[in-house]
Protein backbone atom coordinates (compact mmCIF):
# COMPACT_ATOMS: atom_id res chain seq x y z
CA UNK A 1 0.00 0.00 0.00
CA UNK A 2 1.20 3.27 -0.76
CA UNK A 3 1.56 5.45 2.21
CA UNK A 4 0.40 9.27 1.68
CA UNK A 5 1.52 11.88 4.04
CA UNK A 6 -1.53 14.85 4.10
CA UNK A 7 -1.53 18.03 5.86
CA UNK A 8 -3.98 17.47 9.21
CA UNK A 9 -4.95 21.59 9.92
CA UNK A 10 -3.59 25.14 8.07
CA UNK A 11 -3.45 26.91 5.19
CA UNK A 12 -2.68 23.19 3.28
CA UNK A 13 -5.30 21.01 4.77
CA UNK A 14 -8.57 21.79 3.06
CA UNK A 15 -6.84 22.25 -0.29
CA UNK A 16 -5.25 19.09 0.41
CA UNK A 17 -8.40 17.48 0.88
CA UNK A 18 -9.89 18.36 -1.77
CA UNK A 19 -7.75 17.63 -4.62
CA UNK A 20 -7.52 13.97 -3.52
CA UNK A 21 -11.11 13.28 -3.31
CA UNK A 22 -11.30 14.67 -6.60
CA UNK A 23 -8.56 12.34 -7.64
CA UNK A 24 -10.78 9.50 -6.17
CA UNK A 25 -9.23 8.82 -3.40
CA UNK A 26 -11.81 8.53 0.02
CA UNK A 27 -10.41 11.33 2.88
CA UNK A 28 -11.31 11.06 6.54
CA UNK A 29 -14.36 12.23 7.94
CA UNK A 30 -13.66 13.39 11.13
CA UNK A 31 -10.53 16.13 11.45
CA UNK A 32 -9.37 14.02 14.49
CA UNK A 33 -8.34 10.68 12.66
CA UNK A 34 -4.73 10.27 12.28
CA UNK A 35 -4.73 7.33 10.05
CA UNK A 36 -7.26 6.60 6.99
CA UNK A 37 -7.34 3.22 4.83
CA UNK A 38 -8.27 3.71 1.20
CA UNK A 39 -8.63 0.21 0.56
CA UNK A 40 -10.39 0.21 -2.76
CA UNK A 41 -7.28 2.68 -4.13
CA UNK A 42 -4.69 0.77 -1.81
CA UNK A 43 -3.38 3.86 -0.31
CA UNK A 44 -3.00 4.69 3.03
CA UNK A 45 -3.09 8.00 4.13
CA UNK A 46 -1.41 9.52 7.78
CA UNK A 47 -2.56 13.17 8.73
CA UNK A 48 0.26 15.09 10.04
CA UNK A 49 1.92 18.47 10.86
CA UNK A 50 2.19 20.02 7.39
CA UNK A 51 5.82 20.80 8.45
CA UNK A 52 6.94 17.25 9.60
CA UNK A 53 5.83 15.48 6.00
CA UNK A 54 9.26 16.40 4.71
CA UNK A 55 10.52 14.85 7.49
CA UNK A 56 8.68 11.56 7.63
CA UNK A 57 8.92 10.92 3.84
CA UNK A 58 12.77 11.64 3.87
CA UNK A 59 13.21 9.20 6.59
CA UNK A 60 11.66 6.89 4.26
CA UNK A 61 8.49 5.91 6.92
CA UNK A 62 6.38 7.40 4.30
CA UNK A 63 6.23 6.80 0.36
CA UNK A 64 5.20 10.58 -0.19
CA UNK A 65 3.28 13.81 0.85
CA UNK A 66 1.41 16.62 0.05
CA UNK A 67 3.49 19.83 1.76
CA UNK A 68 4.42 23.25 0.66
CA UNK A 69 7.66 23.46 -1.45
CA UNK A 70 9.34 26.52 1.59
CA UNK A 71 7.98 24.33 4.44
CA UNK A 72 10.26 21.20 2.67
CA UNK A 73 12.86 23.11 1.79
CA UNK A 74 12.82 24.64 5.38
CA UNK A 75 12.85 21.28 6.62
CA UNK A 76 16.46 20.94 5.20
CA UNK A 77 16.10 16.85 4.42
CA UNK A 78 18.95 17.36 1.86
CA UNK A 79 18.95 14.75 -0.85
CA UNK A 80 16.67 12.36 0.72
CA UNK A 81 13.29 13.48 -0.65
CA UNK A 82 12.54 15.41 -3.77
CA UNK A 83 9.39 17.12 -5.31
CA UNK A 84 7.37 15.34 -7.73
CA UNK A 85 4.55 17.39 -8.46
CA UNK A 86 3.55 20.94 -8.40
CA UNK A 87 -0.03 21.15 -6.88
CA UNK A 88 -1.34 24.84 -8.17
CA UNK A 89 -2.60 25.83 -4.55
CA UNK A 90 -1.45 27.27 -1.51
CA UNK A 91 0.68 30.19 -3.67
CA UNK A 92 2.77 32.19 -1.61
CA UNK A 93 5.89 34.31 -1.98
CA UNK A 94 8.73 34.16 1.13
CA UNK A 95 9.92 37.52 1.79
CA UNK A 96 11.63 40.03 3.88
CA UNK A 97 9.77 42.60 5.28
CA UNK A 98 9.94 45.90 7.76
CA UNK A 99 8.66 48.77 8.75
CA UNK A 100 7.80 51.01 5.67
CA UNK A 101 10.80 52.73 4.26
CA UNK A 102 13.07 51.27 6.76
CA UNK A 103 15.46 49.01 4.86
CA UNK A 104 15.75 49.10 0.95
CA UNK A 105 17.85 46.24 0.16
CA UNK A 106 19.31 42.72 1.43
CA UNK A 107 22.95 44.11 2.59
CA UNK A 108 20.75 46.09 5.60
CA UNK A 109 19.99 43.28 6.93
CA UNK A 110 23.68 42.51 7.71
CA UNK A 111 24.00 42.30 11.57
CA UNK A 112 20.28 43.06 12.41
CA UNK A 113 17.81 40.55 14.05
CA UNK A 114 15.21 38.70 11.68
CA UNK A 115 12.80 36.87 13.10
CA UNK A 116 10.54 34.02 10.91
CA UNK A 117 9.04 30.78 11.70
CA UNK A 118 11.42 29.28 8.58
CA UNK A 119 15.27 29.34 9.94
CA UNK A 120 16.57 26.51 7.88
CA UNK A 121 14.85 28.35 4.32
CA UNK A 122 16.17 31.82 5.47
CA UNK A 123 19.45 30.72 6.69
CA UNK A 124 20.34 28.83 3.82
CA UNK A 125 19.42 32.17 1.88
CA UNK A 126 21.66 34.70 3.75
CA UNK A 127 24.80 32.08 3.58
CA UNK A 128 23.66 31.84 0.04
CA UNK A 129 23.98 35.53 -0.21
CA UNK A 130 26.71 36.17 1.80
CA UNK A 131 24.83 37.94 3.93
CA UNK A 132 25.78 37.71 8.19
CA UNK A 133 22.42 38.40 10.50
CA UNK A 134 22.75 39.43 13.91
CA UNK A 135 21.34 36.22 14.59
CA UNK A 136 17.91 34.17 13.47
CA UNK A 137 15.31 34.79 15.95
CA UNK A 138 12.41 31.75 15.77
CA UNK A 139 8.57 32.62 15.90
CA UNK A 140 6.33 30.46 15.56
CA UNK A 141 3.64 32.69 14.33
CA UNK A 142 2.45 35.98 14.23
CA UNK A 143 5.56 37.40 12.46
CA UNK A 144 4.82 40.80 11.97
CA UNK A 145 4.15 41.75 15.31
CA UNK A 146 8.19 40.89 15.89
CA UNK A 147 9.27 44.53 14.97
CA UNK A 148 6.88 46.70 16.70
CA UNK A 149 7.04 44.54 19.64
CA UNK A 150 11.33 44.85 19.49
CA UNK A 151 12.25 41.35 19.47
CA UNK A 152 13.77 41.64 16.00
CA UNK A 153 14.74 44.31 13.77
CA UNK A 154 13.37 42.74 10.24
CA UNK A 155 11.41 39.81 9.24
CA UNK A 156 11.17 37.04 6.52
CA UNK A 157 7.51 35.62 6.35
CA UNK A 158 4.75 34.24 4.14
CA UNK A 159 3.37 36.57 1.88
CA UNK A 160 -0.08 35.79 0.47
CA UNK A 161 -2.03 39.22 -0.36
CA UNK A 162 -0.05 41.19 1.57
CA UNK A 163 -2.47 42.19 4.19
CA UNK A 164 -1.44 40.93 7.01
CA UNK A 165 2.04 43.21 6.37
CA UNK A 166 0.24 46.54 5.26
CA UNK A 167 -2.04 46.15 8.29
CA UNK A 168 1.16 46.12 10.57
CA UNK A 169 2.46 48.88 8.55
CA UNK A 170 5.14 46.95 7.14
CA UNK A 171 6.70 46.93 3.37
CA UNK A 172 8.86 44.16 1.75
CA UNK A 173 11.81 44.50 0.84
CA UNK A 174 14.93 42.69 -1.67
CA UNK A 175 13.92 39.89 -4.19
CA UNK A 176 11.56 37.61 -2.99
CA UNK A 177 13.40 34.67 -1.20
CA UNK A 178 11.32 31.98 -3.05
CA UNK A 179 8.25 31.34 -4.50
CA UNK A 180 5.94 28.25 -3.13
CA UNK A 181 2.72 26.35 -3.73
CA UNK A 182 1.74 23.22 -2.45
CA UNK A 183 3.86 19.80 -3.78
CA UNK A 184 3.96 16.36 -3.65
CA UNK A 185 7.51 14.84 -2.33
CA UNK A 186 8.50 11.73 -2.73
CA UNK A 187 11.91 9.56 -1.56
CA UNK A 188 14.71 10.50 -3.99
CA UNK A 189 14.96 8.29 -6.76
CA UNK A 190 12.59 5.48 -5.42
CA UNK A 191 9.44 4.87 -7.52
CA UNK A 192 7.15 2.73 -4.83
CA UNK A 193 4.26 0.67 -6.51
CA UNK A 194 1.18 3.07 -6.84
CA UNK A 195 3.16 6.28 -7.14
CA UNK A 196 2.63 6.51 -11.27
CA UNK A 197 -1.39 6.06 -9.98
CA UNK A 198 -1.16 8.62 -7.87
CA UNK A 199 0.77 11.02 -10.30
CA UNK A 200 -1.24 10.17 -13.07
CA UNK A 201 -4.57 11.36 -11.15
CA UNK A 202 -3.20 14.37 -9.40
CA UNK A 203 -2.32 15.63 -12.66
CA UNK A 204 -5.51 14.59 -13.92
CA UNK A 205 -7.17 16.54 -11.97
CA UNK A 206 -4.67 19.76 -12.51
CA UNK A 207 -5.97 19.95 -16.04
CA UNK A 208 -9.39 19.43 -15.35
CA UNK A 209 -9.25 22.42 -13.11
CA UNK A 210 -7.95 24.29 -16.04
CA UNK A 211 -9.63 23.14 -19.35
CA UNK A 212 -13.20 23.07 -19.88
CA UNK A 213 -14.75 21.29 -23.23
CA UNK A 214 -16.17 23.32 -25.73
CA UNK A 215 -18.79 21.94 -27.93
CA UNK A 216 -20.36 23.91 -31.20
CA UNK A 217 -21.29 23.52 -34.48
CA UNK A 218 -19.87 25.32 -36.89
CA UNK A 219 -20.34 25.71 -40.64
CA UNK A 220 -17.68 23.53 -43.06
CA UNK A 221 -16.33 26.59 -45.12
CA UNK A 222 -15.08 27.90 -41.36
CA UNK A 223 -13.96 24.87 -39.64
CA UNK A 224 -10.69 26.08 -40.18
CA UNK A 225 -10.78 28.98 -38.77
CA UNK A 226 -13.05 27.69 -36.06
CA UNK A 227 -10.39 24.94 -35.32
CA UNK A 228 -7.10 27.63 -34.95
CA UNK A 229 -9.39 29.38 -32.35
CA UNK A 230 -9.82 25.83 -30.58
CA UNK A 231 -6.77 23.61 -31.39
CA UNK A 232 -7.35 21.07 -28.38
CA UNK A 233 -4.66 19.78 -26.51
CA UNK A 234 -3.86 17.66 -29.57
CA UNK A 235 -6.41 18.14 -32.24
CA UNK A 236 -10.01 18.97 -32.01
CA UNK A 237 -12.83 16.31 -32.72
CA UNK A 238 -14.82 16.87 -35.63
CA UNK A 239 -18.12 14.98 -36.53
CA UNK A 240 -20.36 15.37 -39.21
CA UNK A 241 -24.21 16.31 -38.65
CA UNK A 242 -27.27 15.57 -40.66
CA UNK A 243 -26.79 18.89 -42.34
CA UNK A 244 -23.65 18.29 -44.85
CA UNK A 245 -22.66 21.92 -44.45
CA UNK A 246 -22.70 21.61 -40.91
CA UNK A 247 -19.84 19.86 -38.26
CA UNK A 248 -19.94 19.73 -34.47
CA UNK A 249 -16.74 20.14 -33.16
CA UNK A 250 -15.31 19.44 -29.54
CA UNK A 251 -12.07 20.64 -28.14
CA UNK A 252 -10.53 21.00 -24.37
CA UNK A 253 -10.16 24.82 -24.39
CA UNK A 254 -8.16 26.91 -21.27
CA UNK A 255 -10.90 28.00 -18.40
CA UNK A 256 -9.47 31.71 -18.36
CA UNK A 257 -9.77 32.02 -22.21
CA UNK A 258 -13.41 30.44 -22.05
CA UNK A 259 -15.51 33.79 -22.69
CA UNK A 260 -13.09 35.02 -25.20
CA UNK A 261 -12.58 31.37 -27.78
CA UNK A 262 -16.91 31.60 -27.43
CA UNK A 263 -17.48 35.30 -28.27
CA UNK A 264 -14.51 34.45 -31.35
CA UNK A 265 -16.49 31.27 -32.38
CA UNK A 266 -20.02 33.11 -32.38
CA UNK A 267 -18.09 35.70 -34.73
CA UNK A 268 -17.27 32.94 -37.08
CA UNK A 269 -20.67 31.95 -37.30
CA UNK A 270 -20.69 29.07 -34.79
CA UNK A 271 -23.53 28.60 -33.06
CA UNK A 272 -24.81 25.96 -30.09
CA UNK A 273 -21.13 27.35 -28.32
CA UNK A 274 -21.55 25.13 -25.03
CA UNK A 275 -18.95 24.90 -22.13
CA UNK A 276 -19.02 22.24 -19.74
CA UNK A 277 -16.70 21.44 -16.71
CA UNK A 278 -14.06 18.62 -17.08
CA UNK A 279 -14.30 16.14 -14.20
CA UNK A 280 -11.18 14.07 -14.27
CA UNK A 281 -8.61 13.47 -17.52
CA UNK A 282 -6.17 10.81 -18.35
CA UNK A 283 -3.51 12.48 -20.41
N1 LIG B 1 -1.89 33.16 3.54
C1 LIG B 1 -1.15 32.12 3.89
N2 LIG B 1 -0.81 31.94 5.17
C2 LIG B 1 -0.04 30.89 5.54
N3 LIG B 1 0.44 29.98 4.71
C3 LIG B 1 0.13 30.13 3.41
C4 LIG B 1 -0.67 31.18 2.94
N4 LIG B 1 -0.80 31.05 1.62
C5 LIG B 1 -0.11 29.97 1.30
N5 LIG B 1 0.46 29.40 2.36
C6 LIG B 1 1.29 28.21 2.38
O1 LIG B 1 0.75 27.25 3.30
C7 LIG B 1 1.81 26.58 3.98
C8 LIG B 1 1.71 26.88 5.44
O2 LIG B 1 0.85 26.01 5.97
P1 LIG B 1 0.74 25.86 7.55
O3 LIG B 1 -0.33 24.90 7.79
O4 LIG B 1 2.06 25.66 8.18
O5 LIG B 1 0.40 27.35 7.87
P2 LIG B 1 -0.64 28.02 8.75
O6 LIG B 1 -1.95 28.11 8.09
O7 LIG B 1 0.05 29.27 9.08
O8 LIG B 1 -0.77 27.05 10.00
P3 LIG B 1 -0.23 27.26 11.46
O9 LIG B 1 0.07 28.72 11.59
O10 LIG B 1 -1.35 26.77 12.28
O11 LIG B 1 0.99 26.40 11.57
C9 LIG B 1 3.09 27.12 3.40
O12 LIG B 1 3.51 26.29 2.34
C10 LIG B 1 2.68 28.48 2.87
O13 LIG B 1 3.49 28.94 1.81
O1 LIG C 1 -0.19 38.03 2.77
P1 LIG C 1 -1.39 37.55 3.52
O2 LIG C 1 -2.51 37.14 2.62
O3 LIG C 1 -1.84 38.51 4.55
O4 LIG C 1 -1.00 36.17 4.26
C1 LIG C 1 0.22 36.01 4.93
C2 LIG C 1 0.04 35.81 6.36
O5 LIG C 1 -0.69 34.62 6.64
C3 LIG C 1 0.08 33.74 7.46
O6 LIG C 1 -0.23 33.90 8.78
P2 LIG C 1 -1.26 32.97 9.59
O7 LIG C 1 -2.65 33.50 9.46
O8 LIG C 1 -1.05 31.57 9.19
O9 LIG C 1 -0.79 33.23 11.08
P3 LIG C 1 0.60 32.83 11.72
O10 LIG C 1 1.59 33.83 11.21
O11 LIG C 1 0.36 32.98 13.17
O12 LIG C 1 0.92 31.45 11.29
C4 LIG C 1 1.50 34.17 7.18
O13 LIG C 1 2.37 33.79 8.23
C5 LIG C 1 1.38 35.65 7.05
O14 LIG C 1 1.34 36.25 8.30
MG1 LIG D 1 0.56 30.36 10.02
Amino acid sequence: MLRIAVPNKGALSEAARDILQEAGYRQRRDTKELVMIDPENEVEFFYLRPRDIAVYVAGGSLDVGLTGRDLYLDAQVGDDAEELLSLGFARSTFRFAAPAGKYTSLEDLAGKRIATSYDGLLEDYLKGQHIQPERIVHLDGAVESAVSLGVADAIADVVETGNTLKAAGMDTFGEAIMTSEAILIGQAGKTPEGLDVLMRRLQGVLVARRYVMIDYDVRREHLDEASAVTPGLESPTISPLQDEDWVAVRSMVRKDQMNKVMDQLYALGARAILASAIHAIRM
